[in-house]
């Protein structure tokens, strides 16, 4: 057993309190064995002047997507994905996707997030990539079978079963999985009905995109005369390990129906803004006791991938949208990217406590803009940017010492997706 100390730092606790302690992790099953007055490790990671927090985790992005950051924006999402991101994502190979998602682990490791749940394509490259990295994921196919025959349809639900199969446990279980049905409006519902009862008899909990924009919410209740989410528990979703996207648009009873089957919400604030979807009722769902995580979405609708800004901007937005300035205040906040993400991923993480994943971030505080310490957790939510992360850990590993990425060569990881990128415009547009 090799085992890692944290020293001279101070630690956020899970009751959200700061305290001076240091920090042991066992290297080999990668948890948290001691924290507070702990004994030597075989290696150190020097903190003086830091603040040990859980590493963020990112629960609900399309990591990949850092390939298209830029290439389309101030559009709504209707028009976005059709016009521009599905035509360009069309022209992607699996070594286009592998440099994304390469490039999206960097940011992440470089903004303290540990780890993520991720829907594309091209599953195979994003778990290999992740292996490398070091972070922890639940991955899976995103599976559209709108505009698509039935064989065709029937396949692209059978991918994501098998790719759910696949990867489940790979990265020395790191990596997870889901099946995850793209959205409501772009997988059929009579699809689902067929075969969702094979994915809980595989025991694979689902992730779907829904109630993002009022144009997603308006088909089902003109069709099917029933609010989005009555309509996806008609369809065998939303079951407990369960997770939607965005719940943009969500009423009192759909906030019931996730609070009561104990489906999880990731937040996505920054792509709701940015593709003028709207704001999701985010202290209204922690207020029913909804399991409610937060995630960037893609970096083509938000554009970057730290959780530091998508904190920033849940707190924001919530006080915005509920008209009251204690709404998702920074303690709640700061618990929905770090607990609440990892709950409704279903990882041990989020939380700097004995026998948790040994998952977290060093934030230096000796920098002007965190000057003074009145509150700290304040400061992580409002102050704090992703530059100013030291240190990353996952699984007890150091993921990022000293702002040096270890695990992947940051350089070359920009590089080889710059040029990438650029071809794959140039095969979209020819
Ligand atoms: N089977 C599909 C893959 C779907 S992956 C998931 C998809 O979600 C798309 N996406 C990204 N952000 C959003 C969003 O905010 N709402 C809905 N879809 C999104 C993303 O571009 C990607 O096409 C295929 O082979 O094309
Ligand atoms: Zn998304």
């Amino acid at each position: 057993m090799t085992t890692l100390e944290i020293v001279g730092g101070r630690v956020l606790r899970p009751d959200m309190t700061v305290e001076r302690a240091d920090v042991l992790a066992d290297q080999g099953t990668g948890e948290i064995l001691a924290v507070g007055d702990v004994p030597a490790g075989d290696t150190s990671l020097d903190v003086t002047d830091g603040l040990v927090i859980p590493g963020l985790v990112n629960a609900h992005t399309h990591v990949a997507m850092a390939l298209l950051r830029g290439y389309a924006d101030d559009k709504p999402l209707h028009a976005w994905l059709r016009e521009d991101i599905w035509p360009i994502e069309d022209v992607l190979e699996p070594e286009d996707v592998r440099a994304g998602a390469e490039l999206g682990l960097v940011e992440m490791i470089r903004s303290g997030t540990t780890g993520f749940c991720d829907m594309y394509f091209d599953v195979g490259a994003i778990v290999d990539a992740v292996d490398r990295a070091g972070l922890r994921a639940r991955v899976g196919y995103g599976s559209v079978t709108v505009g698509k025959d039935e064989k065709a349809a029937r396949e692209e639900l059978e991918a994501g079963l098998r790719v759910a199969q696949e990867y489940d446990g790979a990265a020395d279980g790191r990596v997870s999985t889901a099946f995850m049905p793209h959205s409501l409006t772009t997988v059929d519902g009579r699809e689902l009905d067929a075969f969702v009862p094979r994915v809980r008899e595989a025991g694979v909990p689902i992730h779907i995109h829904a109630n993002e924009t009022t144009g997603e919410v308006k088909p089902i209740v003109d069709e099917h005369d029933e609010r989005p989410l009555a309509y996806a528990v008609e369809h065998g979703l939303l079951e407990e390990r369960d997770f939607i996207a965005h719940g943009t648009h969500c009423d009192e009873r759909e906030i019931d129906i996730l609070a009561e089957r104990g489906a999880g919400v990731v937040h996505c604030p920054a792509s709701n803004m940015k593709l003028a979807s709207g704001i999701a009722p985010v202290q209204a769902m922690v207020d029913a006791g909804v399991t409610v995580g937060i995630g960037t979405d893609g970096a083509a609708s938000n554009n970057d991938l730290s959780m530091f800004d998508e904190l920033r901007d849940a707190a924001m937005v919530g006080k915005l949208a509920a008209g009251d300035a204690s709404a998702v205040d920074a303690p709640t906040a700061f618990g929905m990217a770090t607990a609440g993400s990892a709950a409704v991923a279903g990882f041990d993480s989020g939380r700097i406590a004995e026998g948790k994943n040994a998952d977290l971030a060093v934030v230096d505080l000796d920098t002007p803009h965190l000057t003074p310490h009145h509150d700290l957790v304040s400061h992580l939510v409002y102050a704090v940017t992703a530059a100013d992360v030291r240190h990353t850990v996952c699984d007890g590993r150091v993921l990022m010492r000293d702002r040096e990425v270890l695990t992947l060569d940051a350089d070359a990881v920009r590089e080889t997706a710059e040029r990438r990128a650029r071809a794959a415009v140039e095969r979209a547009e020819s």
